[in-house]
């Protein structure tokens, strides 16, 4: 099985802590995703920042775009962002204009089916539109209310799409064996190294975990 990919959700408001935190943990993940709150408040200079400390970690964007996809995306994609996401609910139109933009920069983009009805549908035409990622994601008010990402992370992986496929919410040393066998391609993980007493410690235990799931 091919390794799966470590994504560090930087979750944080405030720039300095989120750049520290990528800085404690870098040696144990390799994408970087600058959460939804986190790029809403500090914008393209820590896209910027970010591309420049790390050249060679995957840089992701959760910009969760939701309308005008090529005006939101080309921005953070020309900033540096390696992929930007784009939420399955926005429609076709546009998800087509993130894909647009990303190819402009020779960079991906990733469908999050967060409250998505019908996930597959929305994945299989991403996929024909040339998304790259499909991400199954429970939300953080989700997962408050209970929801875990499992059931839909082995409905969307049966399908076969050929596609790499995301898993994101309350993912912790517990379940990275469960996601690595069910066929999840990047494992995010945020609250449960960020939230850690040692978040490198964290990272570092999920990345061993992640490596002897996958062998
Ligand atoms: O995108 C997000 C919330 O919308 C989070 O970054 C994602 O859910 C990962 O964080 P956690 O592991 O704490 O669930």
């Amino acid at each position: 099985m091919a390794r799966p990919l470590i994504q560090m959700a930087l979750d944080s408001l405030d720039f300095d802590q989120t750049v520290a935190l990528a800085d404690q943990v870098a040696p144990y993940v390799d994408i970087f995703e600058i959460g939804t709150p986190c790029i809403k408040y500090n914008g393209v200079n820590l896209v910027k920042e970010l591309r420049n400390r790390y050249p060679d970690k995957l840089l992701l964007v959760d910009l969760k775009t939701m309308d005008a996809g090529e005006y939101e995306a080309g921005a953070f994609y020309a900033a540096g962002a390696d992929i930007c996401t784009v939420l399955g609910v926005s429609g076709l139109a546009t998800i087509a204009g993130v894909i647009k933009a990303a190819k402009k920069y020779a960079a991906e983009t990733q469908i999050d089916l967060i409250n998505v009805a019908d996930k597959a549908e929305c994945a299989r035409e991403s996929v024909k539109l040339g998304a790259q990622i499909v991400g199954i994601h429970t939300g953080l008010d989700a997962q408050a209310a209970g929801q875990t990402p499992f059931g839909d992370l082995n409905d969307i992986a049966r399908l076969g799409l050929g596609v790499r496929i995301s898993v994101a919410g309350g993912i912790k040393q517990a379940t990275v064996q469960q996601v690595v066998e069910a066929g999840a391609n990047i494992i995010v993980v945020g609250a449960a190294i960020y939230g850690a007493p040692s978040p490198a410690e964290a990272a570092r235990e999920i990345r061993e975990l992640v490596d002897a799931a996958a062998v």
